[in-house]
């Protein structure tokens, strides 16, 4: 099954040249796509275009099985589609740990005590076991990305899409977040600079140049 189909996409920043100018991509279930491609090549303005953060100005986005056209057509699929963001401080907002992976399930009506079990159970898997009560703001870089992945996998995920998931980790920690994405059952779309990371976890590559798909090769 094709979890997203992108077909003939097209954009463009306001009052910039084309980013983005027919870019066609699938990722079936089960399958790690690496996105390669320059610095500025579109890499991560494709992810956010694949969860409607930015809307084409051409093409469609079908994903889980129909079209994306509206706000309310992205806002069912996000918690479906995790986005990994960059940043980790994009993704983080609240002012502790247990809050920032709650807020999801939260939201999407799990109760009190669920959420508490969702945020235990996935800080453990991530390592990250009695991080709950610490403040967010004050963690280092890597522990941050960390909490950003807990905070997208306690929404239960059928895709992840994550945006350089190893900047900014020491070796130990990179070594430890590949252990652990190697381990999901996700289908992944993985943007990373690293060749290790993506030997280490995709199947598939696509390579962005001037704004289109200029090669795919197996990895
Ligand atoms: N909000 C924005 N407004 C205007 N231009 C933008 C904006 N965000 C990105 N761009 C530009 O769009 C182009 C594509 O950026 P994007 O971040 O998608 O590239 P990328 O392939 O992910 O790059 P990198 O490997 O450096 O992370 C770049 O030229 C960038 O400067």
């Amino acid at each position: 099954m094709s979890l997203f189909a992108l077909s003939d996409i097209r954009f463009a920043y306001a009052a910039r040249p084309a980013v983005l100018d027919g870019v066609s991509l699938r990722l079936d279930a089960g399958e790690r796509l690496a996105l390669v491609g320059d610095n500025g090549a579109g890499k991560s303005t494709l992810l956010s275009l694949m969860v409607g953060l930015l809307k084409p100005s051409g093409g469609t986005v079908e994903a889980f099985g129909r079209a994306r056209v509206t706000e309310a057509d992205f806002a069912e699929i996000r918690p479906r589609a995790g986005l990994v963001f960059q940043d980790p401080d994009d993704q983080l907002f609240c002012p502790t740990v247990a809050e920032d992976v709650a807020f999801g399930p939260l939201n999407t009506g799990a109760s009190r005590a669920e959420a508490r079990r969702i945020v235990s159970d996935t800080l453990n898997g991530l390592g990250l076991a009695g991080f709950e009560d610490r403040v967010t703001h004050h963690l280092s870089g890597g522990e941050k990305r960390l909490v950003s992945l807990a905070a997208v996998l306690a929404m239960q995920p059928e895709a992840l899409l994550l945006d350089e998931p190893t900047n900014a980790l020491d070796a130990k920690a990179r070594a430890r977040l590949i252990e652990v994405l190697s381990g999901l059952p996700q289908a992944m779309v993985i943007v990373s600079h690293d060749p290790e990371v993506r030997e280490a976890l995709a199947t598939r590559a696509v390579l962005l140049e001037s704004g289109r798909v200029a090669d795919e090769y197996p990895l």
